[in-house]
């Protein structure tokens, strides 16, 4: 059988461990795809770089990622550069030369899924794209393809190794936020611009991947509420703690009662410790899926680090060759239902809130008004005496829309018995 001639676009912390597993089980892939996968080329921003431990003929390297999608002889490309320009120029001209693509990249598939697919279509080639969402957890394939007889309701996930890091270092051993960030970049789970990570957008590019797969729907990073880690304090942390939870960032997807509408958000929320997602330590990632034959199921492992997420791709790169081999294709993309997004203001939550309160008769009152205004229901009230005349105050709510509990707080920080709002916090999984 001839070979599958296979382009690599990106040699950095990904790249190299595909190139490594390519030549280190060579064989077995051969075996497995119908035919050996053959190195064609290496596309890199720089040739002066020392690139002996990757093993690589040095004559595979070139600078000119676009010539190397235009060859004749590319069966297939992966593309782990990252970011959308060159990449989907890149990608777009490798489909229209014929060969399939499988790629890492999130931030391109949450902003443009629907031209990617479309062109993937058009062209009669695959697309893959396992390892941008939860790298090495098999979570794509399991949602297009095993559960597509099924109706997905929820899925809720923590899909960032970077901040879960973080937290978990942060709940702990107490860490400072700048130690742990430093931490997890060395360790390769960080990308290239940490804030990616801290402020939630690489979650919220996963979030909007798995949305539209789940409810197949379009959902664009756009259409995702957004709020990364940036603002959790160890007072947090440990408030979180006080009440038998922890914080997590957390990326949910949900499907209206009525099916006619989808919520995606991502931002820090306090769990109960008991939560299967509250035991997800250091830069693993676990995604629960509720689906209504299913009921609920539990996706868990390395959501980062150049291994796990080579070994992602190259599952990819076996289908996509195998496909090939065989003349056929894989799934498409499927947005069939075309649900719209809701805005956040009307997404039911419940909310952990803390205040810094003047100790004296008639200010739980005061406070418990407020959200009877609002119509939020209180479900638990705290107090703990700070000193003679001062005392912390918290609050955790019963359900009620976003709208509903920002307006709360809100009101809350402009009551004269009010000294400070010490933290506003969401609660999910109970
Ligand atoms: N690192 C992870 O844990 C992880 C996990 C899942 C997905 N991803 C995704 O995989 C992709 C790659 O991530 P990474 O961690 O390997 O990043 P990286 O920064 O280590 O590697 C990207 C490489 O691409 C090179 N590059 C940039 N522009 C180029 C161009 N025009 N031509 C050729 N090379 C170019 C860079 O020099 C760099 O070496 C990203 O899309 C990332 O989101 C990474
Ligand atoms: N920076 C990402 C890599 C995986 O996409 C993370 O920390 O999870
Ligand atoms: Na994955």
């Amino acid at each position: 059988m001839a070979s599958v001639r296979v382009a690599l676009l990106g040699c950095g912390v990904v790249g190299t461990e595909i190139a490594r597993l390519l030549d280190e089980h060579a064989d077995d892939l051969a075996a497995r795809a119908g035919a050996p996968l053959e190195l064609a080329g290496v596309a890199v921003r720089r040739l002066d770089r020392d690139r002996t431990a990757t093993g690589i003929d040095p004559s595979l390297f070139t600078t000119d990622a676009a010539g190397l999608v235009s060859r004749d002889d590319v069966d297939l490309v992966i593309e782990v550069i990252g970011g959308i320009e060159p990449a989907r120029t890149l990608i777009h001209t490798a489909m229209e030369r014929g060969a399939s693509v499988v790629t890492a990249n999130k931030a391109l598939l949450a902003e443009d899924g629907v031209g990617l697919h479309t062109a993937a279509d058009k062209h009669g080639v695959d697309l893959y794209y396992e390892a941008a969402v939860a790298g090495a957890i098999p979570l794509l394939r399991p949602l297009r393809e095993s559960l597509a007889g099924d109706r997905i309701q929820r899925v809720l996930g923590i899909v960032n190794g970077t901040t879960n890091y973080i937290l978990d270092q942060m709940d702990s051993v107490g860490s400072g936020f700048a130690e742990a960030l430093e931490e997890a970049q060395s360790l390769g789970y960080a990308e290239a611009d940490p804030t990616a990570d801290v402020e939630g957008y690489d979650a919220a590019a996963k979030a909007a991947i798995l949305a539209g797969i789940a409810f197949h729907s379009p959902v664009g990073s756009g259409d995702v509420h957004r709020e990364g880690i940036g603002d959790v304090t160890a007072a947090d942390v440990a408030s979180a703690k006080a009440m038998g939870s922890v914080v997590k960032l957390l990326a949910i997807c949900e499907l209206s009662d009525d099916a006619t509408s989808v919520g995606v958000r991502v931002h820090p929320a306090m769990l109960p410790r008991t939560h299967p997602l509250a035991g997800v330590h250091g830069a693993y990632n676990a995604v629960f899926v509720e689906a209504e034959a299913a009921g609920q199921l539990m996706f868990y492992g390395p959501g980062a680090g150049g291994a796990p997420t080579a070994g992602a791709v190259l599952g990819d790169v076996v289908t996509a060759a195998r496909n090939r081999v065989g003349a056929s294709l894989g799934p498409r993309g499927s947005w069939y239902a075309d649900r719209r997004t809701r805005p956040m203001g009307e997404t039911v939550t419940r909310y952990h809130i803390s205040l810094d309160v003047d100790d004296r008769p008639g200010v739980l009152a005061a406070v418990a008004a407020v959200f009877a205004e609002h119509g939020v229901s209180i479900e638990t009230v705290r107090q703990r005496v700070e000193g003679h005349d001062d005392a912390e105050l918290v609050v955790v709510t019963h359900s009620a829309t976003d709208d509903a509990l920002t307006a709360t707080v809100d009101d809350l920080d402009g009551l004269d018995t009010v000294r400070a709002v010490l933290s506003v916090m969401r609660v999910e999984g109970e």
